[in-house]
């Protein structure tokens, strides 16, 4: 079932086309990768998608009735910035805030269960703007999953996490995909990208190079399109790597 759905997205930002004919649907249970150079048009796919800023073409999470599509989609921006130095369950109880009918008992099992998905129950009573970088990172990842939407659209979830909460996260992810959720995260680390989602889309050039399974887009041909780049892949006991050369 299609979660949401892209038909010929084109964004144009101070008179230079960054995103031109973008088509594409991501359905229940997928965990997409979103690939790209830096400047490729990732964070502008997922703002055009929402309807946070101004396109071409059809999309329809951005037709959706305000409140309707704050209980489809939770979106993680790129900025990490906290506004208020609230205490972090107070900032993941804003994720309760598309669910107005809600009990409290419903609202305080998804923010227990937020919280404890992303590790973060030694952190509930901190002042979420005086954690680290990579804590405050995680305490946005559980505002999105308290929200508790089928789709969440991830702008690069995991920058500036270690790297064992980046497995972690990336874990996390590819379970709720496979409890039927649907996942759109833009993700720079190639070799985590290809082991973790269930399908890539490269974007290069404002448009869509590749979309398919992660063997089908890391080819070496369009690495070498996409990132001017050489890589090969490498069998290890852990399975296939993606060395850069
Ligand atoms: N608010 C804005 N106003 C004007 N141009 C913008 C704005 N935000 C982004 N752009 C431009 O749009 C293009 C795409 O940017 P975008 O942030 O979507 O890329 P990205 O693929 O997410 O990159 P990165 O990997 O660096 O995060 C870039 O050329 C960027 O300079």
């Amino acid at each position: 079932m299609s979660l949401m759905r892209l038909e010929n997205l084109s964004v144009t930002r101070r008179n230079r086309p960054v995103l031109r004919d973008v088509s594409m649907s991501l359905d229940k249970g997928e965990f997409v990768g979103l690939l790209g150079p830096n400047g490729a048009g990732k964070s502008t796919l997922m703002e055009a998608a929402l309807g946070l800023i101004a396109f071409q073409g059809k999309s329809d999470l951005a037709a959706q009735p305000a409140h309707q599509r704050a209980q489809t989609a939770a979106y993680l921006p790129q900025s990490r910035e906290i506004a208020w130095p609230v205490s972090v369950e107070n900032l993941v109880a804003l994720g309760r805030i598309p669910w107005p009918g809600a009990s409290g008992a419903q609202d305080r099992t998804a923010i227990d269960a937020a919280l404890d998905r992303m590790r973060l129950g030694p952190f509930r009573s901190r002042t979420a703007t005086r954690l680290s970088g990579g804590e405050q990172a995680r305490a946005l990842i559980a505002r999105a999953l308290a929200q508790e939407t089928p789709l969440l659209l991830a702008d690069e979830p995991i920058s500036g996490l270690d790297p064992a909460q980046q497995l972690a996260c990336l874990r996390l992810f590819r379970a709720l995909a496979d409890e039927g959720h649907g996942i759109l995260a833009s993700i720079h680390d190639l070799g985590l990208a290809a082991r973790f989602c269930t399908r890539l889309i490269l974007l290069a050039g404002g448009e869509v190079l590749a979309d398919g399974p992660p063997g089908d887009v890391l080819t070496p041909d369009n690495l070498s399109l996409a990132f001017g780049l050489t890589a090969h892949w490498v069998d290890t006991p852990f399975g296939a790597a993606l060395i850069p050369v």
